[in-house]
C-alpha cells in the first residue's frame, strides 16, 4: 500500500521504509538550497517520520558511546565504518547518523536530528546557549574532561598562578593584548570578558594548541584538558580560576522535536531510562550473605544499624529453610542489599561484623526506579 503511494519512494538506506518524495536523494541542488531544506517548515519541526539520532562519527567518543548503548541492550547496527547510517535494532522508529561532534549539535538546531550525543563542551560551544537545545543526561560518564585556559611555565608567568593575576598583568593593553590560542571562539572570548580580561585576541587552530605557546604564536592557550599529561609535556600550566567548564558525554535533544514529535518524546524516555537504569547499576554491587537470627526483624534491625548496609531502600531479608531431626526450621536469614562499589570492603567488614557470613557479590546490570528523576524534568522543562 505504501509504495503505491506517489508521495512516497523507497528510502536508499533502509529499503524497508517509505520516505516523502521530497526527501529524495537523487536532487541535486546548491548549498543554500541545501540549508534551506533543513530549515523547519512553519516554525514545526522538518517533516519526516522517523527520529534521528546523532552520534559521534570518530575520535575518542565514537567507540565508547558505542559501548555504553550497548551496555544498555540498545546494540548499534552499524554494517561499515564507512556509512553513516544505521539503526538500533530495538528502537524500530529511530535512525543513528553518524556525525562528527559539532555537526551533531549544528544539526540539533538546524533540526536534523533529534536527539544526539556529544562532549559538554561541544554542545556548549556550538549550542552557544540556544534554547532549543536540551541535555537529556548530563552525566553518561565517559569523556571527561575540563575546558581550561592555561599558561607557559617559565618567562614573564612564572609568577602568575591565577586568573586574577593574569589580569592584573601590565603588558596586556589595547595595541598588545594577551594573545589565546583556542579551538572555543564562542567559549573563550565570553569566559574572558565574563572575568574581566579586556585586552585579549585570539587565535584559532584545529589540534595541537599546546605548541603555540613556544612557537611564539600565542601568550596562553584554552583547550581541553583530562590527564594534563600534554600541558606537562609543552611546559605549560592551568591557573586557579581559568576552568571554563567540566565537561562528559551527555545525550541532547532538540527542544521542538521533542515537542513536536510524539515517538521523539517516547524514544527518549525509553533511551533515558536504559541510560538510567545502566548507569546507576554500574556503580554498585549486590551482596548476599547469610546471618543467624531468631526472627527477620531482628536481622533488619542489626543490619540497619551499620551505617553501609541500608541498600536502596532498605536491605530484603528472608528466611533460609533447613531440615533437621525431620523438622523444618529457619535460624538463618539470607540478606541481600546494593553496596556502592566505593564502600564495598566497608560494607563487608560491617557485615561480618554483625555476624554475617558467606558473603557473595555480584555485579549489578540494571536498576530501573519507578520513574528517573531526569524524566520528569525533562518534561517541567518541556512544560508537559
Ligand atoms: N583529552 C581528552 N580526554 C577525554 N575526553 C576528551 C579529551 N579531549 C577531548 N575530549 C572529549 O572528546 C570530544 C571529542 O574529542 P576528539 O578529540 O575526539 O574530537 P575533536 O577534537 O573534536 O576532533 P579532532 O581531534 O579529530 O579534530 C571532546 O569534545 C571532549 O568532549
Ligand atoms: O590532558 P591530556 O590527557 O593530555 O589531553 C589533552 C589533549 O587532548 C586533546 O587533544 P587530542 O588528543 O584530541 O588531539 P587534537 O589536539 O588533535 O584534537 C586536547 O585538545 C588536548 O590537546
Ligand atoms: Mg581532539
Amino acid at each position: 500500500m505504501l509504495a503505491s503511494n506517489p508521495n512516497l519512494t523507497k528510502c536508499p538506506f533502509f529499503p524497508t521504509r517509505y520516505v516523502p518524495i521530497s526527501r529524495s536523494f537523487h536532487i541535486t541542488c546548491s548549498v543554500s538550497q541545501l540549508q534551506s531544506a533543513a530549515e523547519v517548515v512553519n516554525g514545526g519541526v522538518p517533516e519526516r517520520n522517523e527520529i534521528r539520532l546523532g552520534l559521534p562519527s570518530k575520535g575518542r567518543m565514537a567507540a565508547d558511546t558505542l559501548d555504553l548503548l550497548k551496555d544498555c541492550q540498545l546494540s548499534v547496527k552499524h554494517v561499515n565504518p564507512r556509512q553513516y547510517v544505521a539503526q538500533i535494532p530495538q528502537l524500530s522508529d529511530l535512525e543513528v547518523w553518524f556525525q562528527r561532534p559539532k555537526d551533531i549539535v549544528r544539526k540539533l538546531l538546524s533540526g536534523d536530528l533529534d536527539l544526539g550525543i556529544a562532549g559538554f563542551d561541544t554542545v556548549s560551544e556550538y549550542g552557544q546557549g540556544n534554547e532549543d537545545l536540551i541535555i537529556v543526561h548530563d552525566a553518561l560518564d565517559y569523556g571527561d574532561c575540563h575546558l581550561s585556559l592555561a599558561i607557559p611555565k617559565y618567562g614573564i608567568f612564572e609568577n602568575i598562578n591565577s586568573l586574577k593575576d593574569l589580569a592584573q598583568m601590565p603588558q596586556w593593553t589595547e595595541e598588545k593584548p594577551l594573545r589565546v590560542a583556542t579551538g572555543f571562539t564562542y567559549l573563550g572570548p565570553k569566559f574572558m570578558k565574563e572575568n574581566g580580561l579586556n585586552h585579549v585576541s585570539f587565535s584559532t587552530a584545529d589540534g595541537a594548541l599546546e605548541a603555540a605557546p613556544a612557537m611564539g604564536i600565542a601568550d596562553a592557550i584554552l583547550d581541553l584538558v583530562s590527564s594534563g599529561i600534554t600541558l606537562k609535556e609543552n611546559n605549560l600550566k592551568e591557573i586557579e580560576g581559568g576552568v571554563v567548564l567540566r565537561s562528559q558525554a551527555v545525550l541532547v535533544a532538540s527542544k521542538r522535536s521533542l515537542i513536536q514529535r510524539k515517538s521523539a518524546l517516547d524514544t527518549t524516555h525509553e533511551i533515558l531510562e536504559r541510560l538510567e537504569a545502566h548507569l546507576r547499576a554500574e556503580g554498585q554491587f549486590t551482596v548476599t550473605a547469610n546471618m543467624r537470627g531468631s526472627s527477620a526483624e531482628e536481622v533488619a534491625e542489626r543490619v540497619l544499624s551499620q551505617p553501609s548496609l541500608s541498600g536502596l531502600q532498605g536491605p530484603t531479608i528472608s528466611p533460609v529453610f533447613c531440615k533437621r531431626d525431620g523438622q523444618i526450621s529457619s535460624d538463618y536469614y539470607a540478606i541481600v542489599i546494593c553496596v556502592p562499589k566505593k564502600a564495598l570492603y566497608k560494607s563487608v567488614q560491617q557485615l561480618r561484623a554483625i555476624g554475617g557470613s558467606g558473603v557473595l557479590v555480584s555485579p549489578l546490570t540494571y536498576i530501573f526506579d519507578e520513574e528517573t528523576p531526569r524524566w520528569r524534568e525533562l518534561l517541567s522543562v518541556l512544560g508537559l
